[in-house]
């Protein structure tokens, strides 16, 4: 061992959930030494949220624009991939972090560059590229935020034709000419929105229904999107084994032998927390499984309260801003603890990470988006809820018709019918994702439907659609304590 050094907090991963953690405990005062083996930023900075978003927004304005007389006779060209990559390549900063290094720095955090690995409770190992061992030891306690990493499942052949993960469809810089995706969650729908746009000839194969999880009805759209781009969508269908011929050609047999053939293909079947080689059985936990936490986002397995974990790696809401939120109450509770005070852990209290369970938003960037949050109408009834569901088409807000011809889409508010308290809200259509956050207050605030009435949205903005879900819950919900629904509840 080269070096020790002694901290007040040890935080493993500089991704964006863990710089979050060390700003947090910086901001109290923690000496805080933070490991990162990759680029500081992590995962959503450079090769997931931050450049897959930047590759869809080109194709989407140019759609837009397209669809709307006026603007679409102004439209001479064609999209301009390099140009998008481009961009793209500037928003990833050319996969250079210094930027995120220099912040870091400027918070007075102690970034150690190597992969970190526990040997007993509260001493990490740091190994650098030249091998180089530093030994960290914690005062008061670590924080695990290393993240996940991509699933590739068992397909005989699969490994052998070099498929693409979610790295190199974010990186690319050249556009496959047929590209076959495999998976219907939300990376695979964004990947297939996305190269469709780029004009490459998609093919998504999906063992059951797009976007499981969601509102049926958003899937369903999306599937129709990717069509309408172009695509092919193949649903219930499984890949039963891969090749790459001497020309590059991929072909994946599906199970009921229908032959897909593709320059690339691009795996997108979910992925597990990065814990598999954290020498976690150092202390008595289990490697490669998600490290099982409480609302304070403790480790309770683990003895004395000094391990915590956060983001992808705890398995309860792998999304950058729902980690992030993590982060704070996690920094926060481990400052109040160092000063002697108790920290709020009760629902809502500034150090427990409540929302996790009530209220994660998600917005699907594909082609219509979709924006939900909370339960869907079959996960309140399974979790024991008396729910009132109302649906109503985006077009039922003039502003919607007026934001792009061929307007599409569609809302959802789910109820519970006992107070009037909002459960889930998803919507579906061109531009949605700016209408969540009314649905996320509404959900924290537990604001019932009848306080609802009296927010009015603005004429003729899309949020409109609000008034529409209330006008479809019917005016009696503006009245007494249950909002008027219990009657109407199934
Ligand atoms: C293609 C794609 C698009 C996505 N788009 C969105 C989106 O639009 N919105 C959204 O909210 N979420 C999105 N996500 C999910 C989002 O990327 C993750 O939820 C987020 O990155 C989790 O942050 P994290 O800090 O927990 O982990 P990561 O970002 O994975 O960071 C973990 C860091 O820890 C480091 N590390 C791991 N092990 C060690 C070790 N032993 N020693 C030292 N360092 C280590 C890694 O190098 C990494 O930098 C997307 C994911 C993908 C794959
Ligand atoms: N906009 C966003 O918020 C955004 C964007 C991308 C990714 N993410 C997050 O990143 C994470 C990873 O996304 P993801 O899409 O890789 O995972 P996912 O878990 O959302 O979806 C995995 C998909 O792969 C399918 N699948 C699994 N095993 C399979 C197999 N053996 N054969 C065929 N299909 C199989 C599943 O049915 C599912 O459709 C998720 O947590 C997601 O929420 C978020």
């Amino acid at each position: 061992m080269s070096e020790t050094i002694e901290t007040d907090v040890i935080v493993l991963g500089a991704g964006p959930v863990g710089e979050n953690v060390a700003d947090r405990t910086r901001a109290a005062g923690l000496d805080t030494v933070i490991v990162e083996r990759e680029l500081v930023g992590g995962e959503c900075s450079y090769w997931a949220c931050v450049p897959s978003k930047v590759l869809l927004r080109s194709a989407a304005a140019l759609r837009d624009a397209k669809a709307l007389p006026g603007a679409a006779e102004a439209v001479t060209g064609e999209l301009d991939p390099q140009a998008v990559f481009a961009r793209r390549d500037r928003f990833v900063g050319d996969w250079d972090d210094s930027g995120g290094a220099d912040w870091l720095a400027s918070i007075d955090a102690r970034l150690l560059r190597g992969t970190g690995r526990f040997d007993g409770p509260k001493r990490v190992v740091v190994t650098d590229d030249a091998g180089a061992e530093t030994l960290v030891v914690a005062r008061h306690a670590v924080v695990v935020a290393t993240g996940s990493e991509p699933v590739v499942p068992p397909i005989p052949g699969l490994a052998e034709v070099r498929p693409w993960g979610s790295r190199e469809a974010t990186g690319a810089h050249e556009v496959p000419a047929r590209l076959a995706v495999v998976g219907g969650g939300v990376v695979a729908v964004e990947m297939a929105t996305a190269y469709a746009g780029f004009g490459s000839e998609v093919t998504i194969i999906q063992r059951g229904t797009l976007l499981h999880g969601f509102e049926d009805f958003a899937g369903e759209a999306v599937a129709a999107g990717l069509e309408a781009l172009g695509a092919r969508v193949l649903l219930g269908k499984q890949v039963a084994r891969a090749s790459r011929d001497a020309d590059g050609t991929v072909t994946l047999e599906l199970d009921d032998g229908t032959r897909v053939e593709a320059d690339e293909v691009l795996v997108a079947t979910g992925r597990r927390p990065r814990t598999g080689d954290l020498g976690l059985e150092t202390l008595g936990l289990e490697p490669g499984a998600k490290l099982d936490v409480d609302d304070s986002l403790a480790v309770p397995t683990a003895s004395g309260g000094w391990l915590y974990a956060v983001g992808d790696v705890n398995g309860r809401a792998p999304l950058t801003h729902q980690g992030k939120y993590e982060a704070r109450a996690v920094g926060d509770g481990i400052a109040a603890r160092v000063r002697g005070d108790a920290p709020e852990l009760g629902p809502w209290g500034a150090d427990a990470a409540t929302a996790d369970h009530r209220a994660v938003p998600q917005v699907v960037f594909s082609s219509p988006e979709v924006a939900a949050v909370g339960l869907t109408e079959s996960a309140a009834r399974a979790a024991g809820f008396s729910v009132r569901a109302v649906e109503v088409p985006l077009t039922s807000a003039q502003g919607a018709q007026i934001h792009v011809d061929g307007a599409d889409g569609r809302a959802k508010l789910v109820v519970d019918a006992r107070d009037g308290l909002v459960l889930g809200a998803t919507f579906v259509g061109d531009d949605v994702a700016e209408l969540l956050h009314a649905a996320t207050v509404a959900i924290v605030g537990q604001v019932s439907v009848r306080r609802l009435w009296h927010a009015v949205p603005a004429f003729p903005s899309v949020s409109e659609v609000w008034l529409r879900l209330l006008e479809a819950l019917g005016r009696e919900s503006a009245r007494g304590a249950d909002g008027g629904l219990t009657a109407a509840a199934s």
